[in-house]
């Protein structure tokens, strides 16, 4: 049997009067990049945050290589091998790229990443090492952003929209490197807005809809259901 990196059984999350999850359940093998799709405002990030502590779930158990981590905050979490990387990217733009990798606190329990095998995968990075990150092209930061959560020696990544507003080609580099992690020892949940190319990397995939699971399967088998689109869009 295959065994579970992350379990999410039950989650709600209230944001204010808006109940934002309603008793989400979802898992993540290891080895596994599992995508979340659905429309804007379905529940992906909200998820995400639940699940690394940003926002607090309302209920449900959520945990880690077995371990209960619900409850605990996103600095806590990268200790038992949890990382997020949110939408903003969240890199530290006064510094440069090397301080960037190097501030990480390498505190996790998965794989052991260094600067050198970051720069091994984001070669761009290497060409950039001593320039200040604010100064980085969209995709630049998007590199040095998972390379900063990979200093962190994570087992689990948390993906928010990795390839917004990056270029085809940049987008494609990310993702196939994303891929790439699974064999490295790092599971993945993703939430990206391109539900062609998450489908095309993800092992599965779960649909939400108005903060809820509708659909879930073999990333294959949702790629290929005609309704999938309209189940995506929410219309
Ligand atoms: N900080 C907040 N305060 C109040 N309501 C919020 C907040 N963040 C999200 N919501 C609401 O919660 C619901 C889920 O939003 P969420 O951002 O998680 O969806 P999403 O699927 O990630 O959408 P998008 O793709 O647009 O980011 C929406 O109804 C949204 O308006």
């Amino acid at each position: 049997m295959n065994k579970r990196i992350l379990n999410v059984h039950g989650v709600s999350a209230v944001y204010d009067k808006v109940k934002a999850l309603h008793g989400v359940s979802i898992h993540v093998n290891e080895g596994e990049i599992v995508a979340i799709l659905g429309a804007n405002g379905a529940g992906k990030t909200t998820l995400l945050n639940a699940i690394s502590g940003i926002v607090p779930a309302a209920g449900g158990e959520i945990s880690l290589g077995g371990t209960p981590i619900r409850g605990l905050k996103p600095w806590q979490l990268s200790a038992h091998g949890l990382i997020h990387v949110p939408e903003g990217r969240e890199i530290f733009p006064a510094m440069s790229v090397e301080d960037n990798l190097r501030v990480v606190d390498a505190s996790g329990n998965g794989p052991d990443f260094t600067v050198q095998s970051v720069l091994e995968m984001f070669p761009r990075l290497r060409e950039r090492f001593d320039q200040t990150a604010g100064n980085l092209s969209g995709g630049e930061q998007q590199m040095l952003a998972i390379g900063r959560g990979l200093m962190a020696r994570p087992r689990l990544i948390l993906f928010d929209e990795p390839s917004l507003g990056l270029s085809p080609l940049i987008s494609r580099h990310v993702l196939a490197t994303i891929a790439s992690l699974r064999s490295q020892g790092v599971s993945c949940l993703l939430v990206e807005q391109n539900m062609r190319a998450a489908l095309k990397i993800a092992d599965r995939a779960y649909v939400l809809r108005v903060g809820r699971v509708v659909r879930e399967g073999d990333a294959t088998d949702i790629a290929q259901d005609p309704d999938i689109g309209e189940a995506y869009l929410g219309s």
